[in-house]
């Protein structure tokens, strides 16, 4: 059984106040594995995070339906961890008590939220930085921070949405590989939103190319290329032509035109 089957899945935003419906996903069917890395890959507004937040269960689909482990998704779980743009911290808290914050609410006691958070602080890197303040911090260090609070509580499923795209080239690059490394020695499944054909060719196992608006199911490439990626390498650089040439053709004819349908 797929360890997530997402099955003809549409998505309408209804302004009823300004009497116009805008379709953002239409169509979308795919199923992924356990322990899969997959990269949603599309143009800015094709519905990534529309979908992503389905899967979440912050959102639900307008028909169609998504499934973890056979199970409908209703709602936000415990077996689901988002990591967001910007890592949304609490400033008050330091490192460490950022990342045991859920095992508080939990009711852990301290000792066991001291213990958790270091295990989770080590896997990312930031051991000596467990007292800091978000504030005191680089943005890839919090990136870090609120990859290990996801990890902490044990997903099965990770869902990251554009996590590393306010990064500088070169942390980036840093964090990309950190990710692979922890997701290779910890085996989780990845859904990570991108923007970037690059990025997406570097991390994922397979690639979910979607179309413009409404977002479809344009192509789903699995890749089966050595790590650390190589980016010079031929297979590499077909995939990216090939990958460039779908979004290419799929260029928005409707580009500069009002996207919201009257109802
Ligand atoms: N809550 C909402 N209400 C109304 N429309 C929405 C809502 N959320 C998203 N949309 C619309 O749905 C479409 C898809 O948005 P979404 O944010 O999912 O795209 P995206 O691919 O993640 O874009 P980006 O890469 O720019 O973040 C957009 O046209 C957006 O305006």
């Amino acid at each position: 059984m797929a360890f997530l089957e997402v099955k003809n899945v549409e998505k309408v935003f209804k302004d009823e106040k300004r009497g116009t419906e805008l379709k953002a996903l239409d169509n979308i069917n795919f199923s992924i594995m356990e322990n899969e890395f997959v990269c949603l890959l599309g143009g800015s507004g094709c519905g990534k995070s529309t979908l992503l937040n389905m899967i979440a269960g912050f959102d639900k689909p307008t028909s169609g339906e998504i499934l973890m482990n056979g199970k409908k998704i209703e709602r936000m779980g415990a077996d689901r961890g988002m990591v967001f743009q910007q890592p949304t911290l609490m400033p008050w808290l330091t490192v460490s008590k950022n990342i045991s914050f859920h095992l508080k609410l939990k009711g852990a006691n301290k000792k066991k939220q001291k213990e958790e958070a270091q295990k989770y602080i080590d896997m990312v890197g930031l051991t000596g930085f467990e007292k800091h303040y978000p504030h005191e911090l680089s943005g890839g260090m919090n990136q870090r921070v609120g990859i290990a609070r996801a990890l902490l509580l044990n997903p099965s499923l990770i869902l990251m949405d554009e996590p590393f795209a306010a990064l500088d080239p070169f942390t980036k690059s840093d964090m990309q590989e950190e990710l692979v490394r922890i997701w290779q020695e910890h085996k989780r499944t990845i859904i990570f939103v991108t923007h970037s054909v690059e990025e997406a060719l570097i991390l994922g196992t397979k690639i979910i190319v979607l179309s413009k608006r409404p977002g479809r199911v344009n192509k789903i490439i699995d890749l089966d290329m050595d790590r650390p990626r190589d980016t010079t390498s031929t297979i590499f650089n077909q995939h990216k032509r090939e990958i460039l040439g779908l979004i290419h053709e799929n260029k928005d004819p409707e580009a500069g035109r009002p996207i919201h349908q009257v109802i």
